[in-house]
């Protein structure tokens, strides 16, 4: 399928998704035609964003990109051109207590404990959750009367998850919310999310941990230099961008003996005799740091890829198999990993990609 294709049909399953749901709701969010500058630098290009009750929207793209500067100006921290609206109106006349927002840098005040923190927080809404549930929610239950000066980068950065959920909001905004946090507090984190999610929060996350978005986010917008490039959900992008899945041979003694043109030649053909009749699809090998890259292999294939490194003479370490991941599709469309060949970094979709 052409990625035109792709994004129709996603469009389709979207569609029919909304209507199972009974969707048709308004969205929370819509940004259409945001654009915003500092001086010379144009931080937001034009960006067309729109973000339904109850999802997790992901909002990805290299430093710089304007992630920051976007949530800015859906919370209302930050003017910007363009329409903005957020629960219906411009965001600064959104009612505070719908809307949670875990900034990127956050310094709260350090002598207090992570319990008057959250305490402080609750006392600027009308009706905030009792501070020990929101600590216990976010992991920090154990460390509760502690300074805030005397926790650690994780255990801060969790303590300031719990000050933007104290107010139960609709809509919350998490800005690399687990950054710095080690793997079991992350997990914490995420499990947060899953279940904000299900209890009918709609959450905004921007993150660089592409496997924390492609777990967490129903649709992921991806951000570069100002404006969305793509837009869909995880499964639709990695369809339509993430290329084939591949094997990964690391090489047994020096790469340079045995990842030679010629290797890699007879390895060639020996994949496409296996492959015959798969045409253009027949598995094409590339260099790697110490190893070699086989693309194109499906489960099915990898007997017939070990069978062709056999016949190569190529002596393997081990082999590792995996499928396109969103990594992937953010290396590709950010042009990190990837020669542009035309019509292949599309335009976002204006209505959305996968709707
Ligand atoms: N207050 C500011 N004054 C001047 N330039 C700014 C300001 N805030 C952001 N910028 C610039 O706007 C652009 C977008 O920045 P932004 O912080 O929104 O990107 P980002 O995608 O969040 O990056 P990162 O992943 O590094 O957090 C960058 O070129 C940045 O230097």
């Amino acid at each position: 399928m052409n990625e035109t294709a792709a994004a129709s049909a996603s469009a389709a399953e979207g569609r029919d998704r909304d209507a199972a749901d009974g969707a048709g709701s308004d969205p929370v969010v819509v940004g259409e035609g945001v654009r915003k500058s500092y001086g010379e630098v144009v931080a937001l290009d034009g960006v067309e964003i729109r973000v339904e009750p109850g999802e997790v929207f992901g909002l990805i793209g290299p430093n710089g990109a304007g992630k920051t500067t976007l949530v800015r100006a859906l919370t209302g921290t930050t003017e910007a051109e363009g329409d903005l609206r957020v629960f219906g109106v411009p965001p600064r006349e959104v009612d505070p207590q719908r809307i949670g927002l875990l900034p990127q840098s956050f310094d709260p005040p350090e002598r207090l404990t992570a319990t008057e923190l959250v305490d402080y927080y609750g006392g600027l809404y009308d009706a905030a959750r009792d501070t020990e549930p929101v600590l216990r929610d976010v992991g920090m239950a154990d460390d509760a009367d502690a300074w805030y000066e005397t926790l650690s980068g994780g255990q801060k950065r969790r303590t300031c998850v719990a000050t933007a959920i104290v107010n139960d909001p609709d809509l919350l905004f998490l800005d690399e919310p687990t950054t710095g946090i080690d793997p079991a507090g992350r997990r914490s984190i995420h499990r947060l999310i899953e279940r904000l999610a299900d209890g009918g929060t709609t959450v905004f996350l921007t993150s660089h941990a592409m496997d924390e978005v492609e777990r967490l986010a129903d649709r992921v917008a991806l951000l570069r230099e100002g404006a969305v490039v793509a837009v869909g959900a995880p499964e639709a992008l990695i369809a339509a961008h993430g290329g084939e899945p591949r094997l990964e041979v690391a090489l047994d003694g020096p790469a340079e003996e045995a990842d030679t043109e010629a290797v890699r030649g007879a390895l060639r053909d020996a994949l496409s005799d296996r492959a015959a009749g798969a045409g253009p699809d027949a598995p094409a090998v590339e260099s790697t740091r110490g190893g070699l890259r086989i693309v194109g292999v499906r489960p099915e294939g990898i007997g017939n890829a070990v069978d062709a490194l056999d016949a190569a003479g190529v002596a393997f370490e081990s082999l590792a198999w995996s499928e396109p991941s969103l990594e992937d599709v953010y290396l590709r469309l950010t042009g990190e990993e990837y020669s542009p060949r035309s019509g292949e970094v599309g335009e976002a979709d204006p209505d959305g990609g996968d709707r």
